[in-house]
Formats: structure tokens, sequence, C-alpha cells
């Protein structure tokens, strides 16, 4: 059987905490029952050793194990890593979906990905990564009760990502701490509005409404002074005919949304500036969780 979860970009500029896409990267895991517990990783994280020992996965996945069956089982875990860590992609998001859906398989319980997404919450208390994880397309995600409320909207082949990938890791709990504690209700207003239009622009598909409309003025700036070439990439992803370009999540990756017959020169512009980081032309992904039974 194999599991597995795409990476995201969340905010999209102005919806911070709120909305997010998925796109066609993806971290995949199989597993068995053994005698032995063991965690072999291909990818992402390969060399490190912590992930291991301490992985995040492996205690996700045996807290719903033991909670579902009420026994003890070791498994052989192997891990597909795609999506980098600590970037802005949502590897944390991606992680605990795929844990909680694997220990319902391992425990032979059918469950809804809503279920899914309201036991995700329990990990990471904001619904823009996890939501899109789970459903795929792009989803504006809310919180009431200890659940996830979200609708969600098919994105189309003729759009693609494009995204920088700095070398530098951001911890999205650190950077976090580097915001603001309040806003002035001008800037709440802004970014209210901001969301809102971004938003129908999604569901309206009025593309080139995003730009005007996927601006910030919560987190972006702030979090982008930490790697200050980033001002430069959305500079030159606009110039170069990007539609949207935003941090992704809490960054370092810069996401740009794009017609297909942009994309590659987009792409290249962005990689003959910036040669130091990594830059990649992405799908979207509608599907979300997959499990292959
Ligand atoms: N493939 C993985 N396997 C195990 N743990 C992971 C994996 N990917 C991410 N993590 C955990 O999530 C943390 C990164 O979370 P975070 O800083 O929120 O990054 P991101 O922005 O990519 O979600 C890592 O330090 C690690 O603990
Ligand atoms: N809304 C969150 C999104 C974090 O995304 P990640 O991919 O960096 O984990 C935030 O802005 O902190």
């Amino acid at each position: 059987m194999i599991i597995s979860v795409p990476a995201t970009s969340a905010n999209l500029g102005p919806g911070f905490d709120s909305l997010g896409l998925a796109v066609d990267l993806r971290n995949r895991v199989e597993f068995h029952p053994s005698k032995f517990f063991s965690v072999s990783i291909k990818g992402e994280g390969e060399n490190n050793a912590r992930l291991k020992g301490n992985n995040l996965f492996v205690s996700i996945f045996n807290e719903h194990y033991s909670r579902l069956t009420k026994k003890k089982q070791n498994f052989k875990f192997t891990f597909y890593n795609s999506i980098p860590m600590s970037r802005g992609l949502g590897s944390s998001s991606a992680v605990i979906v795929s844990a909680i859906a694997s220990a319902h398989e391992a425990a032979n319980i059918r469950v809804s990905k809503r279920r899914i997404l309201n036991h995700a919450l329990v990990y990471e208390p904001h619904p823009d990564n996890i939501t899109p994880a789970v459903m795929g397309g792009f989803n504006v995600a809310t919180i009431e009760k200890n659940k996830v409320f979200s609708q969600k909207k098919h994105l189309p082949d003729y759009l693609k990502a494009v995204v920088v990938i700095p070398n530098k890791q951001m911890n999205t709990s650190k950077s976090r701490t580097i915001l603001p504690k309040s806003y002035s209700k001008e800037n709440a207003v802004y970014n209210l509005s901001h969301t809102a239009l971004t938003v129908a622009a999604f569901f309206n598909e009025d593309w080139e409404m995003l730009k005007l409309a996927a601006q910030d003025r919560f987190h972006q700036k702030a979090r982008m002074k930490t790697l200050p070439e980033l001002f430069s990439v959305q500079k030159v992803a606009y110039e170069s005919g990007a539609l949207m370009s935003t941090l992704s999540g809490s960054g370092s990756t810069f996401f740009s949304l794009a017609y297909d017959d942009d994309a590659a020169m987009i792409a290249n512009r962005l990689k003959q500036k910036f040669p130091e980081f990594a830059v990649k032309i992405l799908d979207f992904d509608n599907s979300g969780l997959i499990i292959e039974r």
C-alpha cells in the first residue's frame, strides 16, 4: 500500500492562515507490519539522522494506531520524500496527513478525508496547508469548534506553478514569532478585502485579477526581510509574466502562478538571475491525499 500527500503553498499573499493550494510534488510512504521497527528514507531528509530516531510521522502514526487498535505492532516504513523541509511547501502538513491516513489504513479502518483533516488540525493549528494537502486544489479554510470548514476549487491544467526554492530553511513556528502581535484596523481591512478578492478571483477564474488581489500587509514583508533576495525574485517573476507571485507559506520558497505558455520563460529568467536557488515548474494537484491499496 502506498500513501501519498502533495506539497502545498499557503497564505497566497493576504490569506494568512486561511488560503492554500496543492502542487504536484509528493511525499510517499510504504509500510507493512514487521518483527522489528525500521525507517528507511529516500530523497529529502535521507541524510538527516534525526529523522530515523525522532520522526514526526512515526510518533503521530503510533499515537493513532494504538488509539484505533489498542494494540502495539512494529512496522517497517519506507519514505520517498520529494517535499523539501522548512521551505514553506507544507512538508510538516504532508507528514501529519500521511501519518494519520496510514494509521487508519494499518488498522483497517476506513475514514473520510474530512475526518483526517480534523485530526490533522490537532498537530497543525492553522488549516491553510493541511486542507489542500488532504483535498487538493485551491482551498479557503477556517476553524470553528476545533473543526475545519473549507471550500475547494479545482485548478485548470493550463495554469502552472513556478517555485523558487532557496537553500535556506525557515522553520514555520520560529518564523511566526517575528510577526506583529496585533494589526491596525486599516491593515486588517486591507488584508480582509484582498483575501476576499483573491478567493473570488480563483473561483471566477479571473487570473488577471490575482496580481492586484494577492497583496499582503500581515506577514510577507517581515519574513522576506530575512532573505532580501526574495524581493527581487518577486519583481523578476512579475516582469516575466507571472499572474501572482507570493511568499509560499512562511518561506523561504517563492511561489508564482502562471499560464502554461509563460511558465518556461519565467522559470528561465529566474534561473538566470538567481543561479543559487532551485527553480521548478510544477503542475497543480487536484487530488490531495491518495491511498493506493
Ligand atoms: N519527510 C519528513 N519526515 C519527517 N518529518 C518531517 C518531514 N518533513 C517535515 N518534517 C517535520 O516538519 C518540520 C518542518 O516543519 P515546518 O518548519 O513547518 O516546515 P514546512 O514549512 O515545510 O511545513 C521538520 O523539522 C520535521 O520535524
Ligand atoms: N499560515 C502559515 C503557513 C505556513 O506554511 P509552511 O509551509 O511554511 O509551513 C504561516 O504563514 O505561518
